[in-house]
């Protein structure tokens, strides 16, 4: 296996609220080798952006204190000052939102910004900017890119926008592209073209990614890997696949479940120690309330990296009953996803 080009170790990342402290993000690990894609998944809420932002220095409120360990590429990032961060931001680690396609500036052609980010990231380009730009629209899938190099943002459909956001995104060359819900804003339809783009991107380009999202079916299209969020916590991991085939954490359940659309979400407070979904948990016992689980390997199989962060995985635990309504929901998930295919 090839060096993680990202290490995330015991990320956190504390709100300081008037009534205490939010550990909105509480002991985030995560890997990223090149040329992987890794999406995080989670419901609202469960810290993915804090996590993404915290990675990048991009948390700006002085009320959060992040804190743990960010590796990119050998270098510390949260002990890194604003100037390196801004160099890497620029250079090395490419960003999309969801709202990306509203923060283009409306003053400037969408070739002007495509060039300002190529000549940021490199000051003696070859070829030549703008035909760069139009190079990295055509990529983007943008037609006659010619031509729409001289647009204004408003002359472009939402749609186009966000592929003009990618293609500032994907002007610096980054070794990591960090999407955050980047399709979530757009309609259906330009949902899934964005999505095909993406996919087309990682494999010509061998394009690094850490998706965030809460849709299953981009994670299924597009994950190498997984990481289940919840209330701040990683509860699950593992390749794509497995995850897939065994949805192993009671979160992870309700999740796909709720993807399924075979139960309501009830929203109780998470747990201040023990397991944080120990109060919707339907399998927990005593010990979930008191003890944080440390991450167990679902499958027998010691070497594979499928694992949960709950204690019926541990050694000597009957793990039959959550593996069975595991089976249950991947099930029916799957079905949904092969429906969703022949989109
Ligand atoms: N600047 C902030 N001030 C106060 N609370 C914040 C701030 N940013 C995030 N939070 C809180 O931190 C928690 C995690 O937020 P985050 O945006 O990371 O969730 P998310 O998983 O990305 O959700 P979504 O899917 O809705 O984007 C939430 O409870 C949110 O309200
Ligand atoms: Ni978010």
């Amino acid at each position: 296996m090839s060096k993680p080009l990202l290490t995330v170790e015991n990320l956190r990342a504390d709100i300081r609220m008037p009534d205490g402290v939010l550990s909105a993000v509480d002991g985030m690990d995560l890997t990223v080798t090149r040329g992987e894609t890794v999406c995080l998944v989670g419901e609202s809420g469960s810290g993915k952006s804090l996590t993404c932002d915290s990675i990048t220095g991009l948390v700006s409120s002085r009320k959060i204190d992040v804190s743990g360990s960010v590796r990119f590429d050998g270098e510390a990032l949260l002990e890194a000052d604003e100037a390196t961060l801004r160099t890497i931001r620029g250079n090395r680690i490419a960003y999309l939102f969801q709202n990306s396609h509203n923060a283009l500036d409306p003053v400037y052609s969408i070739g002007n910004q495509i060039v300002e980010a190529i000549t940021f990231h490199d000051d003696d380009p070859e070829p030549e900017p703008r035909e760069q730009a139009i190079e990295l629209l055509e990529t983007v899938g943008l037609s006659r890119p010619g031509e729409r190099v001289d647009s204004y943002p408003h002359e472009l459909s939402q749609g186009m926008r966000q592929r003009v956001a990618l293609a500032i995104a994907l002007a610096a060359d980054p070794d990591l592209l960090i999407a955050d819900e980047p399709t979530s804003a757009l309609d259906v339809t330009i949902q899934a073209r964005i999505l095909e783009l993406l996919e087309q991107l990682k494999r010509e380009r061998d394009l690094t990614v850490l998706l965030v999202t809460h849709d299953l079916r981009v994670v299924a299209r597009l994950a190498d890997r997984v990481v289940v969020m919840y209330a701040g916590q990683p509860v699950e991991r593992g390749p794509v696949d497995a995850v897939f085939e065994t949805p192993a954490h009671p979160y992870t359940q309700a999740l796909f479940d709720s993807f399924t659309g075979t139960t309501q979400k009830t929203h109780e407070q998470p747990a201040a120690t023990g397991c944080r979904f120990a109060s919707e948990c339907p399998h927990a016992v005593d010990d979930c309330r008191t003890e944080r689980p440390a991450f167990e390997a679902v499958g027998t199989d010691e070497t594979t990296s499928h694992q949960a962060a709950c204690i019926y995985y541990r050694d000597g635990r009957d793990r039959s009953k959550v593996l069975e309504r595991a089976t249950g929901v991947a099930t029916a998930a799957d079905s949904l996803l092969e429906v969703s295919d022949g989109e």
